[in-house]
């Protein structure tokens, strides 16, 4: 991939023997070194640390149907342990440098759709049949061979709406872009106007990273977050921003913390009923809710993987990725893992992309993630610290190298340019990877038939759009059914 790299002398991979660490990760082979991994590896925590705060909040916002609540400091716990977990097995077996942690598309489909329906340990138990459904299509070869069928061109342009997405999100979490019910739907800062401090924050961090960027200064992405949060430290020491209205800095706010330390508490661990789902909320309703979930999971995964491999140059001349069989498998099994810890499933994060814009290129920056989201089991205050508006512009700016894979696309072939569009589109206009995944295959296998190509799009695709009509059609489905 195009993006400049941020190599110094210090990282360039000595010419002689390669020691074990080389050989484990294949730091040489990947054009890369130990300082560029432990590098993009906390580059990404510090991208991804928020989620230890956000999922406590939506999960533990929502009530089962009993009415009972998690409780935030356990799901705080679980949720940095799952991340630690997952992020190092995927490390260690897949050797790709993808961190994992409770998926923000997922989390509110158990919140939201499965908790009120059923108990808290029935609605984990659903995530676990997930994560073992998308083991069971990864070992048996299906979900590679959905990967293998999705032509090159759309893998390009889910990396390509995978950056838009990135970048939105970005955008939002440090309330740099709002949306409102009035009309425009999207606006910048509040009303049209910036005027506040965090998105000033924002702003300083995202002018810092692109200059230190494109200068090529080695730890340009961190350095700015650094940066950018001891601004938001001082402001907020100054200022006293509320933490919650308008103008707030949204789930973080920048303080340092009374104490830094506090005993996990894993009283969460194997709180779960497998199969109580089905009895309590009703077969069919609790087959839909698995439906929603095992697509979202599957697609969203998949479609991350693609970009990520993409951006940091790991797949081949047909968009395959090494390892993939193992890369999806420890997906599934951090799915499963999700629902055993009660942190719903966790899922390889796009933020990951922020790490390998920083160099990361294997498994060892997961190693560096993993065992910071570890430390932060015991140091938790501290986890909220670093505000959306210091790590967000990260996000825009890795947005933007992600962007360069839509030269690869023929925009003259309509066959490929609709279904490309559709695809980058749907990702940051729905906030859904899942969405324009579906949009672009649906689109795809569409064209072909009334072109009179149908058989080009191959039997699998045909299968996977049937089931993606069927997922946007759900609603449709459930009223049809009867089902909530
Ligand atoms: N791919 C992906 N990345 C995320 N980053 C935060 N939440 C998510 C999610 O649900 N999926």
């Amino acid at each position: 991939m195009s993006q400049p790299t941020t190599a110094t002398a210090e990282d360039t991979p000595p010419g002689g023997p390669r020691g074990p660490l080389d050989r484990f990760f294949d730091l040489t082979g990947r054009g890369s070194t130990v300082p560029r991994e432990l590098r993009g590896g906390v580059t990404t925590f510090m991208a991804m640390a928020y989620i230890i705060l956000l999922n406590p909040i939506i999960l533990g916002g929502a009530k089962d149907i009993n009415g009972a609540a998690l409780s935030i400091p356990q799901l705080t716990t679980m949720t940095a342990l799952s991340a630690a977990v997952t992020t190092i097995v995927m490390g260690l077996a897949g050797n790709v440098p993808m961190a994992l942690a409770s998926g923000l598309g997922i989390n509110a489909v158990v919140a939201f759709q499965a908790a009120p329906q059923m108990t808290w340990p029935q609605a984990m138990g659903l995530v676990v049949i997930e994560g073992v459904i998308i083991v069971l299509l990864a070992v048996s070869g299906v979900r590679q061979l959905i990967m293998d069928a999705i032509p090159l061109a759309l893998k390009h342009a889910i990396a390509v709406g995978i950056g838009c997405f990135i970048a939105l999100v970005g955008l939002v979490d440090s309330g740099f872009v709002t949306s409102s019910a009035a009309s425009p739907p999207l606006a910048l800062g509040i009303g049209g106007k910036l005027s506040t401090w965090p998105t000033l924050v924002f702003a300083v961090a995202l002018i810092l990273m692109i200059v230190l960027y494109v200068r090529r200064v080695p730890g340009a992405i961190l350095i700015s977050i650094l940066a950018a949060t001891v601004l938001a430290v001082v402001i907020q020491s100054n200022a006293k921003i509320p933490a919650r209205g308008p103008g707030s800095w949204g789930v973080v706010t920048p303080e340092l913390p009374d104490k830094y330390f506090a005993m996990p508490d894993f009283g969460l661990f194997g709180n779960v009923d497998l199969f109580g789902g089905f009895g309590k909320a009703g077969v069919i309703t609790a087959l839909v809710v698995l439906f929603t979930l095992v697509l979202s999971g599957f697609f969203d995964a998949m479609g991350t993987i693609l970009g990520i491999s993409d951006e940091a140059g790991l797949v081949d001349d047909k968009g395959r990725v090494p390892n993939l069989g193992r890369i999806l498998s420890v997906d599934g099994l951090s799915a499963a893992f999700g629902g055993l810890t009660s942190s719903s499933a966790n899922t390889v994060f796009v933020e990951s992309a922020a790490g390998v814009g920083e160099g990361a290129r294997t498994g060892l920056a997961n190693i560096a993630t993993g065992a910071l989201f570890a430390v932060t089991l015991f140091l938790t205050p501290l986890a909220g610290v670093v505000p959306a508006q210091a790590a967000a512009p990260a996000l825009v700016v890795v947005g933007a190298l992600m962007m360069a894979q839509v030269a690869k696309l023929d925009w003259d072939d309509l066959d490929i340019a609709i279904p490309a569009f559709l695809t980058i589109v749907f990702m940051p206009f729905t906030y859904s990877i899942t969405n324009g995944v579906g949009a672009g295959i649906v689109a795809y296998t569409l064209i072909k038939v009334v072109r009179g190509r149908a058989r080009e799009a191959g039997w699998l695709l045909w299968i996977v759009s049937i089931v993606f009509l069927l997922y946007f059609g759900l609603n449709v489905v459930e009223e049809v059914l009867g089902v909530k």
